[in-house]
């Protein structure tokens, strides 16, 4: 009898992939966040990416970071966790868990919190003392949401889907290569988060 395959995704690699993928959706040239929120029983139940609201134009707002912070990307972008709430399509997400390739905002923080949702699984963090991290860790965790890094897998696992072909293909190694960094442990303030 043939075996089942053994290399396939964890749960958490497979929650971590959506959100990473959905990421490739946003258009902000910066940063693509994507988030992945799953229920109790380990079924998804919104996916987000951060993006303008509906209706309002890629390209006639701004995608800047720095100056008039009108006309800066930031009062018009929707965050990735913010986006998953909203599109989220079942009512009750209590006890949920959200995953998302960036550490949320204080905003989404407040979100999260008030939509029941129990545990965060982020890839990545800012480096060093951001103030809209701080404060939503101060917030999650008063309110009891568990936070947890997202855990690499222990060998080298990377997906590439050929869109021209419509194949995928699941490449691990035994090892870690040492000479490559690993871009979900390794971004400063203003790298992309995906390279
Ligand atoms: N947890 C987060 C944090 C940020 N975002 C979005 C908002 C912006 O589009 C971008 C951050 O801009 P940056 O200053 O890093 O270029 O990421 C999000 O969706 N979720
Ligand atoms: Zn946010």
């Amino acid at each position: 009898m043939s075996k089942p395959r053994e290399d396939y995704l964890s749960w958490d690699e497979y929650f971590m992939s959506i959100a990473l993928l959905s990421s490739q959706r946003s258009k902000d040239p910066a940063t693509q966040v994507g988030a992945c929120i799953i229920n109790k029983k380990q079924r998804i139940v919104g996916i987000g990416y951060n993006g303008l609201p509906h209706g309002c134009s890629d390209k006639e707002l701004p995608w800047g970071k720095t100056g008039d912070w009108m006309e800066t990307k930031y009062p018009y972008v929707c965050h990735a966790e913010m986006n998953a709430i909203l599109n989220k399509n079942q009512a009750d997400i209590d006890g949920g868990t959200i995953f998302t390739t960036l550490y949320p905002c204080n905003e989404c923080a407040k979100l999260i919190i008030q939509s029941g949702i129990s545990k965060v699984v982020y890839a990545n963090k800012k480096p060093g003392s951001v103030p809209a991290f701080d404060a939503s860790e101060r917030l999650l965790k008063m309110a009891g949401v568990i936070i947890s890094k997202f855990d690499p897998p222990a060998s080298e696992k990377s997906l590439k889907i050929d869109l021209n072909t419509g194949s995928i293909s699941l490449d691990s190694s035994q090892q870690k290569s040492i000479s490559k960094p690993n871009p979900l442990q390794n971004i400063s303030n203003d790298s992309k988060i995906i390279a």
